[in-house]
């Protein structure tokens, strides 16, 4: 237990870093680290988190030369990165930062590294002109992105690389998708407007606001009136728009966003399925919110044995587990969590699920393949494969989505299944 007044920023920094130390130590922010903190100061500590794993190469850099020796605990180490991710963000009032940052090291292993916290950030603040500059020559310090993930971008994307690395370092712009059964976009953006929040339009169901905000000062969204989803991820119903009445898959479909969205565009007939329950239970909620219903079962869809009756499906939506390469502003953690391998593991994990749901899908029937990666291998080489081991297979449409201001990175590839 911490002493310290929730609302102080050594709180904020305590808790941040020991939600850092986690991620070091191999949890996701997924699994949510923010739920152990108090509510009042979610919010810091949650621009702490992400700020500073967002900026951890450069933190990195930056700690490499400020250390005599290694460091002996994680939690200091985070300490120390979130501090001077806070005073490299917000420069004013440095004394009262590293202050804090003292009084938070007080909490950590009775209090022992307190002198350590405090020289380090107070070296840092005499030396940081030098040491910025310094870091111009570290290429994994600018990019803030691992050696190994920079190699593949360049690879992929030599003239686009160094967009997709900026727009994974900025925090995520957030959109909308209006709930198009309960109320039209120019109404929703006029009631917006009327409590001074300013939003665009993007998509054919999409508002991106100029400044996030909480839920609960969007009007109507407790009554469904809108949801939280990035533009990338509205198109996959834009995309495979099935047709009203026909039954549909949506076989990894946790936690929901893109189930419900195809529910708003039309009546289906939709089974919605998921490896866990825990989130199986999240799409039901989200569905109930938004007064929409299908079939939720917690199965793994390429186990048919488990879930299937052998009834094809007119439409199959595989929204595959990936390595979220084109969503890292919103999920900072994974850059420094995943190994190069990963993309051969996940390729594989996907090739299996594809080839599941192919054997569902009915002659003449739309599978529409998703990814919310920019890595070739789970995309474009994913299909290309696919494509090398079924004749009947067409693509009708493919798209590449690059993260920018706008939108995350998605993949999508619409595969006709030919009668
Ligand atoms: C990219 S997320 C899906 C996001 C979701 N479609 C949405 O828009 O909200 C991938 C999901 O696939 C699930 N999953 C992974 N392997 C699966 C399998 N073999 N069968 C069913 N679901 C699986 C994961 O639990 C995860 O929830």
């Amino acid at each position: 237990m911490s002493r310290l007044p929730f609302n102080s920023l050594a709180y904020a920094l305590l808790q941040a870093a020991r939600i850092d130390a986690a991620v070091f130590a191999g949890q996701s922010l997924a699994d949510n680290l923010l739920g152990r903190v108090d509510v009042v100061a979610r919010p810091a500590v949650q621009d702490l988190v992400y700020g500073s794993l967002r900026a951890f190469g450069r933190g990195d850099f930056f700690l490499f030369r400020l250390l005599e020796r290694p460091l002996p605990m994680d939690e200091i180490r985070a300490l120390l990165l979130v501090a001077i991710y806070r005073l490299e963000t917000r420069p004013e009032a440095t004394h009262t930062v590293v202050d804090q940052a003292v009084s938070a090291a007080a909490e950590i292993a009775h209090g022992k590294f307190r002198g350590l916290v405090n020289g380090v950030l107070r070296s840092f603040l005499r030396q940081q002109e030098v040491l910025t500059a310094a870091l111009a020559n570290d290429p994994v310090a600018v990019a803030q992105h691992p050696d190994w993930w920079l190699a593949q971008l360049q690879k992929a994307w030599p003239d686009d690389w160094q967009q997709i690395v900026a727009a994974g370092n900025q925090p995520p712009p957030m959109a909308l998708r209006v709930n198009r059964r309960r109320v039209g976009r120019d109404d929703y953006l006029a009631r917006l407007a009327a409590v001074d929040i300013a939003a665009r339009p993007v998509g054919e169901d999409g508002l991106v606001l100029e400044r996030p905000q909480p839920v609960d000062r969007l009007p109507g969204f407790f009554d469904g009136l809108v949801s939280v989803q990035d533009p990338g991820a509205q198109r996959a119903a834009e995309i495979l728009a099935p047709a009203a009445g026909s039954r549909v898959l949506d076989a990894c479909a946790a936690p929901g966003g893109k189930t419900a969205h195809l529910l708003e565009r039309a009546d289906l007939d939709l089974l919605a399925l998921d490896l866990k329950p825990a989130r199986c239970r999240r799409v039901e909620e989200g569905l109930g919110r938004l007064h929409l219903s299908a079939t939720v079962r917690a199965a793994d869809c390429v186990k048919l044995d488990s879930w299937w009756d052998g009834a094809p499906f007119a439409a199959v939506l595989a929204d595959v587990p990936c390595t979220a390469s084109g969503v890292v502003r919103r999920n900072p953690d994974a850059k420094w969590l995943r190994r190069e391998a990963d993309i051969a593991s996940f390729a594989q994990t996907q090739a299996r699920i594809l080839e599941a749901l192919w054997h569902v899908l009915e002659p003449g029937g739309k599978l529409l393949y998703a990814t919310c990666s920019v890595f070739p291998a789970e995309n474009t080489g994913q299909i290309r494969r696919f494509l090398a081991r079924h004749d009947a297979a067409r693509v009708c449409h493919e798209e590449q989505l690059l993260p920018d201001a706008e939108r995350d990175g998605f993949f999508y590839c619409l595969l006709e299944k030919r009668a």
